[in-house]
């Protein structure tokens, strides 16, 4: 809807009105072309003033219409009419002009914004272009560089950038739609030719060839084989190269590809997924609207590691005040160092004071006393981290939440040491603990839906992304992984090699395949937890390291390359050879390969010629049960919940939707079928065996990813 009034006797102000971000749905569009006519149409309005209720402008097109039935008036003519207008229009921008939102901007002749307000085109983040004329009318105004780097990025931009761009022509800290009403009376009257932005010739650099070669190189090697930065990049060039009406047809063609894409159709359910982990609920009912966080003031961070150090610069960056304990002086002192370092080199990139006084150091837990909330991260063995829960338990005022930094020890056995259980939590961060989106909140049978609350807001105050999981062994992610990273091993035993292994999955999309990521983290981390559970020893009997452990195949090739120092990138050698150690380019290992040869030699094993479609569906595939086993156990509340810890943690291409998204994707008909004839050739695998979940959603005919929770609520009330 759009909202009409006559203020300050000349002007006409449009008010669209959707909540919550004033997105062009059909009934604003419609408002916007009626109320145009209006002013258009009444001889005392002189000038017009756009602008969005609630202090937002407009957040663009309203992606819930995408994929449906669109109707009511088209986005392109009501812009065009709008820059066409015979009086001046000004867009008051505050909040946000995204997207579709920017592009009405674009397409007024005057765009006025407040200091804190963003824009950008983030259409590229939905797997789309701006097809609203936004990739034709931004170059045109602010250059190709510049409108490449935006459109390619989908980045947001703030008010003063904007400024410099030429992208606004003022910025005002006053109340914005006054200030843009005084300047539409300013200029009434004034032609409007020069303000009309798809009249300009396109500023084009004389090395554009070069330029543009040079934009799609970088965002194919980035792009990981999405398709709208790409298809964006073209768009773009058609401004340069192309008159308007001409770019205006290609950027449509363009936009017809993507529209329909599955990229785009996973780009848009993952920002709908994205939302919805912020509205968590538990087993127990407790729900996110129900649930009230507390405040955290001062946290603690026990054990200064990697972890440690991560997880206190996140926290200080968000202005909470950190004690930051570390019982080992040298320890101590070397991460003051390295934290002081982060918060500097931090600041220095986001141009503001490091937060340096935010972070008090101790080399004992006492300070913790009166902290709000400690964050554990001491070394991952269960002993310790008892220790150090029953430590915090005596010293910390009533009411501290205790949460442990874990990637997937029991927390109930750690809640158990407290006095109060209620009052612990998991919060598995990943490393880089500053950097990485990703927060696993991690609930136990005994932690109060307080606490669930205040580990969220806290996740959210330091710009995580924080999904509330269930505890089991590994929660979700390194739940999923397990079975992953198994079958790429067996893959091997059977014939494959690692760099044909990663170069399959880095060809679905993946950062780096399952043996770089093996080198990069380090062997030895997965070889501690496997000796810890027993799996590692060689057999007594023979020596020989042997194939099946507890009943079911097994793996040792890691345990045996761990048992030779080969660790991954840090020494050099592991998966993959390495120039020196600490060096980060992979190269194949003629001595890997003869291992693997003697290896199947003494375990008669024949190598055989394994496909592309066969390592992607062994991998992925056992991967994606294991996602439906956790829903089946009520570990995570949806898909999307899964979906978004393996793109933020795991680097799931994004435009793939996550795990649960493929497998809709695929069909799980087929995922099922698949995964029934991988377990007949491997019975002793039982990760292979489909799960009841999956065979039910594919009995009740497989139905949307957006219906799955009701058919697990159903699996949960029968049990
Ligand atoms: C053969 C076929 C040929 C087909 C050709 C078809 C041509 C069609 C013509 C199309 C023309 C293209 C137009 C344009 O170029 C395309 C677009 O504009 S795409 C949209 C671009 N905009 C965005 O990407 C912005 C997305 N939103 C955000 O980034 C954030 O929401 C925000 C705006 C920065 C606000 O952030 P927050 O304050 O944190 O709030 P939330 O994120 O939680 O959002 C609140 C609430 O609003 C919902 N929402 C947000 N944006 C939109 C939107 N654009 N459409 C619909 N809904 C939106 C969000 O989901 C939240 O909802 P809730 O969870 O509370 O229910």
């Amino acid at each position: 809807m759009a909202q009409y009034t006559r203020v300050s006797g000349s002007v006409g102000l449009i008010t669209l009105q959707s909540p919550r971000v004033n997105a062009l749905s059909a009934a604003v569009r419609q408002g916007i072309v009626d109320m145009m006519q209006r002013a258009l149409s009444e001889p005392e309005v002189k000038s017009v003033v756009i602008c969005g209720q609630n202090g937002i402008f407009c957040g663009g097109a309203d992606i819930k219409e995408f994929g449906k039935n669109m109707s009511g008036p088209p986005l392109i003519p009501m812009i065009h009419a709008i820059e066409a207008a015979s009086k001046p229009v000004v867009a008051a921008i505050e909040g946000i002009a995204l997207g579709g939102g920017l592009e009405l901007a674009l397409g007024c002749h005057y765009r006025i914004a407040h200091a804190k307000a963003r824009v950008g085109l983030p259409e590229v983040t939905l797997g789309l272009l701006p097809a609203a004329g936004g990739s034709q009318r931004l170059p045109r105004l602010i250059g190709v560089p510049a409108a490449l780097d935006l459109i390619t990025t989908g980045r947001h931009v703030t008010a003063a950038e904007a400024l410099k761009l030429g992208i606004v022509d003022q910025v005002t800290d006053h109340n914005t739609v006054n200030v843009a009403v005084k300047f539409a009376k300013r200029v009434a009257g004034q032609s409007l030719d020069p303000r009309r932005i798809s009249t300009y010739p396109c500023p084009c650099p004389s090395d554009a060839d070069a330029l543009f070669e040079k934009a799609m190189q970088k965002v194919r090697r980035a792009a990981r084989g999405a398709i709208a930065p790409v298809a964006c990049v073209q768009a773009v060039r058609a401004a340069a190269t192309l008159p308007y009406n001409q770019g205006m047809e290609r950027e449509k063609e363009l936009m017809a590809t993507l529209f329909t894409s599955g990229q785009a159709r996973a780009l848009q359910y993952f920002f709908f997924a994205q939302r919805a982990v912020g509205k968590w609920s538990m087993p127990s009912g407790a729900r996110w609207e129900t649930s009230k966080p507390r405040p955290v003031h001062k946290a603690a961070v026990i054990g200064l590691g990697t972890m440690g150090r991560g997880i206190t610069v996140a926290l200080a960056q968000a202005g909470l005040s950190v004690v930051a304990v570390e019982t080992q002086e040298k320890q101590l002192m070397e991460a003051k160092q390295a934290i002081s370092g982060m918060l500097e080199r931090g600041a220095k990139r986001s141009g503001v004071a490091p937060a340096l006084d935010k972070v008090s150091y101790s080399h004992n837990i006492q300070p913790v006393a009166d902290v709000d909330l400690v964050i554990e991260a001491v070394f991952e063995d269960m002993a310790l981290k008892k220790k150090v829960f029953q430590q915090l338990s005596a010293v910390c005022k009533p009411g501290t939440f205790l949460c442990s930094n874990t990637s997937g020890l029991d927390i109930d056995h750690l809640a158990c040491q407290t006095r109060n259980p209620e009052l612990v939590v998991g919060m598995h961060f990943f490393a880089p603990a500053h950097v990485m989106k990703l927060l696993e909140v991690v609930y136990g049978p005994k932690s109060s839906p307080h606490a669930v609350a205040t580990a969220m807001q806290l996740g959210k105050k330091i710009g995580k992304v924080s999904v509330a999981v269930g505890n089991c062994r590994g929660f979700v992610g390194n739940r999923m992984l397990k079975p992953y990273l198994e079958q790429a091993l067996f893959l091997l035993e059977e014939g494959a090699t690692p760099e044909f292994v990663d170069q399959v999955l880095e060809e679905f999309g993946f950062a780096m395949g399952v043996f770089r990521v093996s080198d990069l983290s380090g062997l030895d981390v997965g070889w501690r937890v496997r000796m810890a559970d027993g799996l590692a020893q060689p057999d007594p009997t023979t020596g020989q390291p042997v194939r099946v452990r507890q009943g079911r195949r097994y793996s040792p090739l890691g345990d045996l390359l761990c048992e030779q120092g080969r660790f991954g990138q840090k020494t050099g050698r592991g998966w993959y050879q390495y120039d020196k150690p600490g060096s980060q380019v992979a190269k194949p290992d003629p001595w890997l390969h003869s291992f693997l040869d003697e290896y199947r030699t003494r375990h008669g094993l024949v190598a055989r010629r394994i496909d592309h479609q066969e390592v992607l569906e062994r991998c992925l595939y056992s991967l994606i049960n294991e996602g439906f086993r956790i829903l089946e156990d009520g570990i995570a509340a949806g898909p999307e919940d899964i979906d978004v810890i393996y793109v933020f943690g795991y680097s799931w291409p994004r435009h793939r939707g996550g795990p649960m998204f493929y497998a809709a994707t695929v069909g799980l008909n087929k995922v099922l079928e698949r995964l029934e004839h991988y377990h007949q050739a491997h019975p002793d695998v039982p990760s292979l065996q489909p799960c009841r979940l999956l065979r039910k959603l594919v009995a009740g005919g497989s139905p949307p990813i957006h219906k799955w929770r009701e058919v697990i609520k159903k699996v949960h009330s029968q049990l």
